[in-house]
């Protein structure tokens, strides 16, 4: 037996056939391209990978991107100067400043003084705020493309028990808030966690968000969960989950791999946002 495997890959790219569908109807009705910065301060190797697929992704589907390469050194102000120029560009609908930033920027404050409405990642005040209001702004993309990923089983969210463990202001606390929303019941753990694997094997889903390589063992699923791997850290070279897939995989119902579960979605979530902002900034 063994637990269906969540295609994120698969799921990615139907959607994003229909993004492309999409920037092409926009551009025949406007003459534009939705467009996209992002930007990247040092050198961080893995952050660079994710900056080159963001990049592909937006040609792939007709976004106009352009990506902003800075140095380590750069100071708070030379970012800020550049998070201004981009909020005054009218060709750009969505800016990206990529994290972690290094030690000495201030991410809080870069964040707050991008535009809300060009935070293609949710992850300004304002959206957070309205995220947990229940009102319309940007959602964070790897939440919601974690979601669309549990929908994808057609395992009905609502009155289950959802467990997620980490609880960071990017993944953890947003995916709680919004599976909160499709009305299941939430429990969120995190380092200080009494007992983390009494919390899990409660789990119908489990969402784990912590950058702990092989943390989740099978020992520690309920059998036949929907159960949402977020980790991405490389180890030894080779990009490893946060759910020890192998002994997981034989007590869950449904579960994603990595790579190709939950990080190709939050590439594919971001184009939906910039379309998003797009519409909404040109008032379609
Ligand atoms: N695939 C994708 O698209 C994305 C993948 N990621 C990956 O997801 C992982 C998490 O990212 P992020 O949320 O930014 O990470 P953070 O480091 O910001 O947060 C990690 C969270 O996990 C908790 N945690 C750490 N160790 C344990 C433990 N032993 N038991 C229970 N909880 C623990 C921490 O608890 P505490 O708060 O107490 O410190 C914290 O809340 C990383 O591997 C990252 O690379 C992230 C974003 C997108
Ligand atoms: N401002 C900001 N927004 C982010 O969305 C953001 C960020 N900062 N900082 C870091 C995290 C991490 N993240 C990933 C995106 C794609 C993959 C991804 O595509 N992963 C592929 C494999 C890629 C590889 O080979 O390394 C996969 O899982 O199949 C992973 C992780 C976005 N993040």
């Amino acid at each position: 037996m063994g637990a269906q495997i969540i295609d994120g890959k698969a799921i990615s790219s139907a959607i994003r056939q229909q993004i492309k569908q999409q920037v092409m109807e926009l551009q025949q009705k406007t003459g534009k391209s939705p467009g996209l910065a992002v930007v990247l301060v040092g050198e961080d190797p893995a952050s660079q990978i994710y900056v080159r697929n963001k990049e592909k992704a937006c040609q792939e589907v007709g976004i106009y991107s352009e990506v902003y390469r800075l140095p380590q050194e750069t100071s708070q102000q030379q970012l800020l100067d550049l998070v201004h120029q981009l909020n005054e560009r009218q060709e750009i609908n969505g800016i990206l400043v990529q994290l972690p930033l290094p030690d000495h920027l201030d991410e809080m404050t870069v964040l707050r003084d991008i535009s809300p409405d060009k935070d293609v990642d949710g992850f300004h005040a304002v959206n957070a705020g309205k995220l947990l209001n229940g009102e319309k702004g940007f959602v964070p993309c790897t939440p919601k493309g974690i979601i669309t990923l549990i929908k994808s089983t057609n395992v009905d969210i609502k009155g289950k028990d959802a467990v997620v463990v980490g609880r960071s202001n990017i993944v953890g606390k947003p995916v709680s808030i919004l599976l909160l929303n499709e009305n299941a019941t939430v429990t969120i753990c995190h380092s200080k966690t009494a007992d983390l694997k009494s919390h899990t094997q409660r789990a119908d889903i489990l969402v784990v968000a912590t950058g702990k390589p092989n943390l989740i063992t099978g020992d520690m699923v309920k059998p036949g969960s929907v159960v949402i791997d977020v980790g991405t850290t490389r180890v030894e070279g080779k990009l490893t989950g946060d759910v020890h897939f192998a002994s997981a995989k034989e007590v869950a119902g449904w579960i994603t791999p990595v790579p190709g579960g939950v990080g190709p979605m939050t590439i594919t979530m971001l184009l939906q946002n910039t379309v998003e902002a797009a519409v909404s900034q040109w008032k379609l």
